[in-house]
C-alpha cells in the first residue's frame, strides 16, 4: 500500500501531506483593479437568471391568416377559436360546464415564478371558459391544452412525465404502451344506428361487434370526464389521405406525450397556414387509454373498449394504450367513409419505379408491407393504409409503421435510418447505460415497432400520390411452407386470395416448435373493413380489370418444410422475385402449373436458386410435403363456404369464376 492513498497515518482518516500553503493564483495583466481577466468579455442582457431563460426561446413569427371576410385574424382571435373548438371537443354531453381550457404547459413558470394559469393573474394567455358560472367543482379547474406540439416538445413532456420514456442513443423517443402491446379487435365495437343498421356488415365474420348508442355515450363521457380530470390534454389536428379532394380532417386528443408524437408522425401534419383555417374536424378520437371502461357497463366484456361511432365521427379508447388502436381506428372510419365515394380503401403498402409503375402490397400483420414497399430503388407511397380512385392512388397517412423485431441494418437500411430523432420506438430493449437498442431482445413483446414519419425514408413521394397500380401483390406468409415463393394470378385467382386473405405465422416462439396456424382474414385485413368483404372484392376487380394490372401472390414465408423444419426465404431472395414483377421480366418467364392451387409459376428467377421456386422441390419428405398442401388447401375450402353464396359485382360470370379459383383435389 502506499502513501498515496491518503491513510498512510493509520488514524483511519484522511490526511494531506504537510508542505507549504499553497499561493494564492494571481492573473498576470489586470491585478491592480482585482478583476479576473474572464469576467470581461460580453455579458448577457439580463439582471436575473428568470430574465436570462426568458431570453433563450422566442416566439415563431406569426403567420397572416385571412378569414372568411377577407380581414386578419390577431393572434389572441385566433388562440380564442382555437380554444372554443377544442373546450366543444372537451364539452360534456349532460353538464352546463366543464373546465376552463387554458394554452401552454401548467408546468411552465411564469415570468413571476408562479405556475398557476395567468387567467389568475391577469396577463395574456387564452382561456376558454364554457360556463357562466361554477356549477361544479369541475368547471372550477383548468385543464390546459397542449396542442399541435413538436416533436422536440413532446420528447420533453414524455421524459417529465410518463414513465418509461427515454431518449436511445440513435436520437429516437423510446416508450412503453403498457399492458397491451397490439390491438384488441375483440373489444372494438361500432354502435349499430338506424344508419350503420343497413350500410355496415354485421354477425358471423364480421369484426364489427355491436354496441348501442346510449352505451356509446357512456364511455364517451367516461373517456371525456378522464381527460378532464387531467392537468393536461394533448390535442393534434391534422389530415388523413394525400388526395387533395378525399381529405379528412381528425383531432386527437389524449393523455400521454407519446401518443400525440405518435400520431404527429403516422397523420399527415399540416402547415402553419393550414392550421390557421382547420375549423371544425371531420373526426374526433378521445384516447383515454389509461383509464379503463366500467365492467358494469353494458356490452363491455374486460377492461378494455374502444368504440367508433360514425354518426357522431368519434373514436373512444378506454383501457389500452398501445398506440396502433389509433392508427386502425382511423382506418376504419376510411373503409366506411371512402366507399361510399366511390373509392376503394386498402390495407397495403405501395411504391412506385422510376418510370411511374406502381405496385400494392397486400397483406396481413407481418407479411412485409413494411419492409417490401420500402425499396431503395423506388419511391414509396405508403406502407400500409391506402385509397384507390378513378384517377389513381393515394396514401391515407403521413408515416409508417414499421415492425423492429430482428431488425438489421444489412437488411433493412432505410428502415434502420429512419429510427432517429423525431421516431417513436415502441416497446424496445435497450442498453441501461449506452441506451443502445438491442432489437433481437423480445422481452417486452415480440411486437416492437417504430413509428416515423414518412420523409425520413429518403425516396419518399410527397405528395404521397400515384397513378393506377400495374402490379397487385399479393403477400402472405406462409409458416407452412407449401406455397410456391411467386405465382401469378388471373383475375379470378387474384380475388379468391383477396377474399381469403391468408397467412399462417407461427404460434409462439416459445418451448421449440409449435404448429402453425392459418388465419384467414378478408380483404388482408378483416379486422378493419366495414362493409361486406364482396364490396370491397367487386370494386377491387373491376379497377384491376380496367387497368389490366397483374395479381400475384408472394410468399415471404416457410421454404424447404413447415416451421421447424424449412427456413424463412431469404429477404434477400423475396427482393429479387419483387424486382422481377417490377421490372416487367417476370411476366416473360416461362411458367408451369401447380397441383392442387392451381397456380402459375416460373420456372426461372435471375439471382434465384431454381429449385425453391416449386416448394416440392425443397421439400426432402415428399409425402409430409403432399399432406401438408393438401391440409392447407382444405383450410382454404373450409374457410370460404361463408362466400360461397356470395355474389361479387354485378358480374355473375366473376363471382363463378373466382369460387372456382380455389384449390381443387
Ligand atoms: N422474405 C421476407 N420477406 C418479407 N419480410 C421478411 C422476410 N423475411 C423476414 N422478414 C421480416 O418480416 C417482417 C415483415 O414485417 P412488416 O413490418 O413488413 O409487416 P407488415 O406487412 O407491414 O405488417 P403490419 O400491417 O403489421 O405493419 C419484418 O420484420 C421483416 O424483416
Ligand atoms: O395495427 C397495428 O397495430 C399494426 C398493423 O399495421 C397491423 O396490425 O396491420
Ligand atoms: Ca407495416
Ligand atoms: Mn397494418
Amino acid at each position: 500500500m502506499s502513501a498515496g492513498n491518503g491513510n498512510a497515518n493509520g488514524d483511519g482518516g484522511f490526511s494531506f501531506p504537510k508542505g507549504p500553503a499553497i499561493p494564492k493564483i494571481t492573473t498576470g495583466a489586470k491585478r491592480d483593479n482585482d478583476i479576473c481577466q474572464d469576467d470581461s468579455g460580453p455579458t448577457v442582457k439580463a439582471t436575473t437568471l428568470d430574465e436570462l431563460h426568458s431570453l433563450q426561446k422566442k416566439r415563431s413569427a406569426p403567420t397572416t391568416p385571412i378569414n372568411q371576410s377577407g380581414t386578419a385574424f390577431s393572434e389572441e382571435e385566433r388562440q380564442k377559436i382555437q380554444l372554443q373548438s377544442i373546450s366543444a371537443s372537451l364539452a360534456s354531453l349532460t353538464r352546463e360546464s366543464g373546465p376552463k381550457v387554458v394554452r401552454g404547459d401548467p408546468a411552465e413558470k411564469k415570468a413571476d415564478g408562479s405556475t398557476t394559469p395567468a387567467y389568475a393573474h391577469g396577463q395574456h394567455q387564452s382561456i376558454f371558459s364554457p360556463a357562466l358560472g361554477a356549477v361544479s367543482d369541475s368547471s372550477l379547474k383548468f385543464t390546459h391544452v397542449l396542442y399541435n406540439l413538436s416533436p422536440a416538445e413532446l420528447y420533453e413532456q414524455a421524459i417529465k412525465d410518463e414513465k418509461g420514456s427515454f431518449i436511445t442513443s440513435n436520437g429516437a423517443l423510446a416508450t412503453l404502451s403498457g399492458a397491451k402491446t397490439g390491438r384488441a379487435p375483440r373489444d372494438k365495437r361500432v354502435v349499430r344506428d338506424a344508419t350503420t343498421e343497413d350500410e355496415l356488415w354485421w354477425g358471423k365474420g364480421s369484426p364489427n361487434i355491436e354496441m348501442d348508442e346510449h352505451t356509446f355515450t357512456v364511455n364517451r363521457e367516461r373517456a371525456v370526464d378522464y381527460l378532464n380530470s387531467l392537468e393536461k390534454v394533448f390535442v393534434n389536428d391534422q389530415f388523413l389521405n394525400w388526395d387533395p379532394e378525399n381529405r379528412i380532417k381528425v383531432r386527437i386528443v389524449s393523455a400521454r406525450a407519446y401518443h400525440s408524437l405518435f400520431m404527429h408522425n403516422m397523420c399527415i401534419r399540416p402547415t402553419p397556414e393550414e392550421l390557421e383555417s382547420f375549423g371544425t374536424p371531420d373526426f374526433t378520437i378521445y384516447n383515454a387509454g389509461q383509464f379503463p371502461c366500467n365492467r358494469y357497463t353494458h356490452y363491455m366484456t374486460s377492461s378494455t373498449s374502444v368504440d367508433l361511432n360514425l354518426s357522431r365521427r368519434e373514436l373512444v379508447i378506454l383501457g389500452t394504450q398501445y398506440a396502433g388502436e389509433m392508427k386502425k381506428g382511423l382506418f376504419s372510419v376510411m373503409h366506411y367513409l371512402m366507399p361510399k365515394r366511390r373509392i376503394l380503401s386498402l390495407h397495403s403498402g405501395c411504391n412506385m419505379g422510376k418510370d411511374g409503375d406502381v405496385a400494392l402490397f397486400f397483406g396481413l400483420s407481418g407479411t412485409g408491407k413494411t419492409t417490401l414497399s420500402t425499396d431503395h430503388n423506388r419511391y414509396l407511397i405508403g406502407d400500409d393504409e391506402h385509397c384507390w380512385t378513378e384517377t389513381g392512388v393515394s396514401n391515407i397517412e403521413g408515416g409508417c409503421y414499421a415492425k423492429c423485431v430482428d431488425l438489421s441494418r444489412e437488411k433493412e437500411p432505410d428502415i434502420w435510418n429512419a429510427i432517429k430523432f423525431g421516431t417513436v420506438l415502441e416497446n424496445v430493449v435497450f442498453d441501461e447505460h449506452t441506451r443502445e437498442v438491442d432489437y433481437s431482445d423480445k422481452s417486452v413483446t415480440e411486437n416492437t415497432r417504430a413509428a416515423y414519419p414518412i420523409e425520413f425514408i429518403p425516396n419518399a413521394k410527397i405528395p404521397c400520390v400515384g397513378p393506377h397500380p400495374k402490379n397487385v401483390i399479393l403477400l402472405a406468409c406462409d409458416a407452412f411452407g407449401v406455397l410456391p415463393p411467386v405465382s401469378k394470378l388471373n383475375l379470378a385467382q387474384t380475388m379468391y386470395h383477396f377474399i381469403s386473405g391468408y397467412t399462417a405465422l407461427v404460434a409462439g416462439t416459445e418451448d421449440g416448435i409449435k404448429e402453425p396456424t392459418g388465419t384467414f382474414s378478408a380483404c388482408f385485413g378483416a379486422a378493419f373493413i366495414m362493409l361486406h368483404p364482396t364490396k370491397y372484392a367487386a370494386m377491387l376487380a373491376e379497377k384491376m380489370k380496367r387497368q389490366g394490372a397483374t395479381g400475384w401472390l408472394v410468399n415471404t414465408g416457410w421454404s424447404g418444410g413447415s416451421y421447424g423444419v424449412g427456413n424463412r426465404i431469404k429477404l434477400a431472395y423475396t427482393r429479387k422475385i419483387i424486382d422481377a414483377i417490377h421490372s416487367g421480366s417476370l411476366l416473360e418467364a416461362n411458367y408451369k402449373k401447380t397441383d392442387i392451387f392451381g397456380f402459375e409459376i416460373p420456372t426461372e428467377i435471375e439471382g434465384i436458386p431454381s429449385e425453391i421456386l416449386d416448394p416440392v422441390n425443397s421439400w426432402s419428405d415428399k409425402k409430409a410435403h403432399k399432406e401438408t398442401l393438401l391440409k392447407l388447401g382444405g383450410l382454404f375450402k373450409k374457410n370460404f363456404e361463408t362466400f360461397a353464396n356470395q355474389k361479387i359485382g354485378v358480374d355473375g360470370k366473376l363471382t363463378e369464376e373466382i369460387l372456382a379459383a380455389g384449390p381443387i383435389f
